[in-house]
């Protein structure tokens, strides 16, 4: 996934530019379906082929397409239903904020009510396993669709309105716009919003805050449908270990127990994804919807898959050693993301006045004490650990399950990367004050 240099621009394009771009729309959803038959066939190999491949039969489904569909109505109807609070984004290139409402976690306890009072009238949770290949295959369908839609939504939309990341239109040091055919280019010029590639524009995006009315896409894909619905899998997952087996296993638990406060913890703290570089930066194309939408919900459970299809008998001293690893994870997760939000949101707050800082150019400052000055990706570390702990409660008989942490790692690293560059654009010589006194990425004394 490295950066390959654009037709002559100084631009870098991201994830091997077209061609990379095009492998990855082939692999990622290839991915999705071989991880949902490898987790229910016996020997369960990772890296091994599917036992079978299915015919068109066992993937199309209309009523997993309605499925699909009346479950992203309802997430949409809940966005729009009252807000705790209305939240501003950062400041726009037009100089204008955008209004988020914060009822994410409002959203996810009205699920689990309806939820409950269809369980309670006979909705047969339990049969959603058995409908999870036509379901993903249903949800990739409509996020190719729906990407096509967003492309040609782009190309009609005002150059303020795009993405400054894609081809990007990073301002150099002298305040031009970078743009596609190397050299500087004027900042409303709308090719330098573009790669001038449509595989690679398909799969970046180019609009950056894409609405329907108040309905913000990104922002709505990235917490709600994906999110939520892992947690509904992994539930119907659970339940349906229990019809098997009389009751759900302490590993099924333990998982749906973990994974289930990580939702709900983004979705409490959800006014903090607004700084995210995927709410700032990234269009919304491919990539992010395909992520949201279909492997999140279907890659991210692939450890209570695997756990229906192959149970662990987990001992209370494993188990209890596995929520130490999860504790551990989740507390630097947590206070890592929590100290610069509050930070960045009001820096002389009592809790963060007293770190030490580096000031920038841009008026903005950098932490080089507490969690951020021990590396420079302390929120990414703790995320990881919690994904081992995810993974634990399968065993080590297979590394199926291992495969979350493996992907995770290799997606932050990436992600640390586009994030530094992104930052030394920003920052220029303060950046490379804080990396020569904060020196590693993520692991203290390795990485
Ligand atoms: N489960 C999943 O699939 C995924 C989870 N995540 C999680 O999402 C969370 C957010 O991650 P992400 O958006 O990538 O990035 P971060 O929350 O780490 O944010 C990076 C930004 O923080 C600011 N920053 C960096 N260093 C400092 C410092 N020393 N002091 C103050 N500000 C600093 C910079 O922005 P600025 O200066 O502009 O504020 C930088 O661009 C993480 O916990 C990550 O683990 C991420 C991706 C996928
Ligand atoms: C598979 C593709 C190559 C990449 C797809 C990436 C997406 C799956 C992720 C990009 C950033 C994400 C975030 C979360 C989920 C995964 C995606 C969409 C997040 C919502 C998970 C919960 C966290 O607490 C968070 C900090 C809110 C995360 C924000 C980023």
């Amino acid at each position: 996934m490295e950066a390959v240099a654009h037709q002559g621009s100084r631009t870098p394009l991201e994830f091997g530019g077209p061609l990379g771009a095009a492998a990855l729309m082939l692999l990622l959803p290839a991915t999705v379906f071989h991880l949902l038959l490898v987790a229910r066939s016996g020997p369960a190999r990772l890296l091994g082929p599917p036992p079978c491949l299915p015919g068109l039969g066992a993937l199309w489904s209309p009523q997993a397409l309605l499925l699909w569909l009346a479950w992203l109505g309802l997430q949409v109807a809940l966005y729009f239903l009252p807000a705790r609070k209305v939240a501003e984004g950062l400041e726009l290139k037009d100089k204008s904020r955008l209004q988020y409402p914060i009822n994410g976690f409002q959203a996810l306890v009205l699920t689990a009510l309806l939820l409950g009072l269809g369980v309670s009238a006979g909705l047969p949770l339990g049969a959603l396993p058995e409908m999870l290949l036509p379901l993903a295959f249903a949800v990739t369908l409509t996020a190719f669709l729906f990407s096509l839609l967003l492309y040609l939504k782009a190309l009609v939309a005002p150059v303020s309105a795009l993405a400054p990341g894609g081809n990007s239109g990073e301002r150099d040091p002298v305040g031009s716009t970078m743009g596609t055919h190397g050299g500087a280019c004027p900042a409303l010029s709308p090719s330098c919003y573009s790669s001038g590639n449509p595989i690679y524009d398909f799969f970046m995006g180019r609009e950056l805050n894409p609405r329907i009315c108040f309905l913000d896409l990104k922002y709505f894909f990235e917490l709600r449908p994906g999110l939520i619905g892992w947690v509904l899998i992994n539930l119907a997952l659970l339940v349906q270990e229990a019809e098997r087996r009389g009751s759900p296993s302490l590993a099924m638990c333990l998982v749906n127990g973990f994974q289930l406060l990580y939702v709900a913890d983004a979705l409490w703290h959800e006014e903090a994804i607004l700084t995210t570089m995927d709410i700032t930066h990234d269009g919304l194309g491919f990539m992010l919807v395909f992520g949201d939408v279909a492997w999140v919900p279907f890659t991210y459970s692939l450890q209570a898959q695997f756990l229906l299809h192959h149970p662990q008998t987990l001992g209370l001293p494993m188990a209890s050693f596995i929520c130490f690893i999860k504790a551990i994870g989740y507390y630097i997760f947590r206070s890592a993301n929590s100290q610069k939000n509050t930070f960045r949101k009001n820096p002389s707050d009592p809790s963060v006045a007293g770190l030490e800082t580096i000031s920038t150019a841009t008026g903005r400052q950098l932490l080089v004490s507490g969690w951020w000055g021990w590396v420079r990706h302390p929120n990414y570390l703790g995320d990881i650990i919690m994904a081992l702990a995810w993974s634990l409660t399968c065993g080590t008989s297979h590394l199926l399950p291992y495969f979350y942490v493996l992907y995770f790692t290799a997606l932050l690293v990436h992600r640390e990367a586009r994030d530094e560059q992104h930052c030394l654009q920003k920052y220029g010589l303060a950046w490379a004050k804080y990396c020569r006194q904060v020196p590693y990425r993520i692991l203290p004394c390795i990485y």
